[in-house]
């Protein structure tokens, strides 16, 4: 078995295949220095913490020794070659394999706007010792795309005493992943502690310390970062003639166009049978680990297609916002409210059946809602909406149902 990539996706499935039985050779290849680590304290704790920020490996990667995986770090493949299911790597070695997994992630997306290069991103573990020294009182950091990496940052910057100023070029945050009314109220949390937004508007060109927009204004500031999405590492899939559309194509058992050849994380566009036929590429450490789990197991075992509910969390101040399924596919939005500044929405589809649920607010609050909410998508509920929406009734009493 080997693992292309080895970040939280990758060491989710070779630790899967140890459990499912698998004794022969696991090699893990990654152009990483480190062992497999977490990256959603990146954007938080990594950046806030007076101490120096350690890598934190993941618990899987913690186990390589005992399981007998190997890992090699610090070298790039840079050729599949399928036909005699081998890979070739930077350094002139070739690796063989009876089955491959492809679990390359994602990198950020730059900025193509004159002065672009001169925009941090933040990926790894190394782009935040370049980003701390930035994030100290008195600071204006300027934040291009309001996305989750965008509003993380910016809750850094100000839990630091530094401001923040966030240019999105669409009208509102987080139109990506959610409802209109919670990202007003994320904003609302920022602008009280001093964040400042610009909307619809693109940006010109950037400065070392400045960017001009395209409406002419220019904003000053001590460093420029750049979270406008990521894009996944499908580079070694296309050039081996496996299928890509945004992301590694694969079936709801993680396997792309090759049978040998499977796919997971944030590089994969897979299929899950809750969501209907379109493949979908999810960007979230938990979706990373559960098809990690899974794709480890499917390359021993009868493969089994994925049940996993996708999640996310994000944390911004006190605050919690928690997606859970597909609120896309919501043809009908109900609103809960759980206190004053806590909201869960639920997303039904056309039939009637909970596909998604988004909560932002206190964690204590949404917390066991949202857990809620998380088995009733996976049971494909159709819970009545007025019930949903009393706060007073306790969700739990539909799983019965
Ligand atoms: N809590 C979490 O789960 C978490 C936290 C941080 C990052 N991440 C992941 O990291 C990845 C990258 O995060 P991200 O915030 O960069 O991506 P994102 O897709 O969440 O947000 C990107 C934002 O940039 C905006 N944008 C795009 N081009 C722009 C431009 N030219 N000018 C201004 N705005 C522009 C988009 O409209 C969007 O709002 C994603 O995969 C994300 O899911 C997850």
């Amino acid at each position: 078995m080997v693992i292309i990539g080895a970040g939280e996706a990758a060491a989710c499935a070779a630790a899967a295949m140890r459990d499912a039985g698998w004794t022969g050779a696991i090699t893990i290849v990654g152009e990483e220095r480190h062992r497999p680590y977490e990256r959603p304290p990146l954007s938080k704790s990594a950046l806030t913490d007076e101490e120096q920020p350690e890598v934190r490996v993941s618990a899987e990667a913690l186990r390589f020794d005992a399981l007998g995986i190997v890992h090699k770090s610090d070298t790039r493949v840079v050729r599949i070659d399928r036909a005699s299911k081998q890979i070739h790597t930077l350094d002139g070695e070739t690796i063989g394999y009876d089955k491959l997994l492809l679990a390359t992630g994602a990198q950020a997306r730059p900025l193509l706007v004159g002065g672009g290069e001169y925009a941090l991103t933040l990926r790894s573990h190394e782009d935040v010792w370049a980003l701390r020294q930035f994030f100290g009182k008195g600071r204006h950091v300027l934040i291009v795309g309001g996305g989750l990496i965008g509003l993380e940052l910016a809750a850094s910057a100000n839990e630091l005493g530094a401001c923040a100023t966030i240019i999105e070029n669409r009208e509102r945050l987080l139109t990506r992943c959610v409802e209109a009314q919670i990202a007003e109220t994320i904003q609302k949390t920022h602008t009280q502690r001093g964040n400042r937004f610009r909307f619809a508007v693109d940006v010109e060109s950037i400065e070392r310390d400045s960017v001009t927009l395209t409406n002419g204004e220019r904003i000053e500031g001590d460093v420029v970062v750049a979270a406008v999405g990521a894009q996944p590492d499908v580079a070694l899939a296309e050039d081996a003639d496996i299928e890509v559309d945004n992301g590694i194509l694969t079936d709801a058992f993680l396997r792309t166009s090759d049978p040998d050849i499977f796919a997971c994380g944030d590089c994969a566009c897979a299929k899950h049978p809750l969501f209907g036929d379109r493949p979908r590429r999810m960007e979230s450490w938990q979706v990373a680990r559960d098809q990690g789990a899974l794709v480890g197991r499917n390359m021993v075992l009868p493969p089994v297609p994925q049940s996993a509910v996708p999640w996310f969390w994000s944390d911004q101040y006190d605050c919690q916002l928690q997606v859970a399924g597909m609120p896309d596919l919501g043809a009908t939005v109900v609103e809960r409210r759980l206190d004053s500044e806590t909201i869960l929405y639920f997303y039904l589809s056309k039939n009637g059946t909970l596909v998604g649920a988004a909560a932002y607010g206190y964690l204590r609050t949404l917390a066991k809602d949202m857990l809620v909410s998380q088995r009733l998508i996976a049971a494909s509920a159709k819970p009545d909406a007025a019930f949903l929406a009393a706060a007073d009734r306790r969700l739990k009493a539909l799983l019965a149902a």
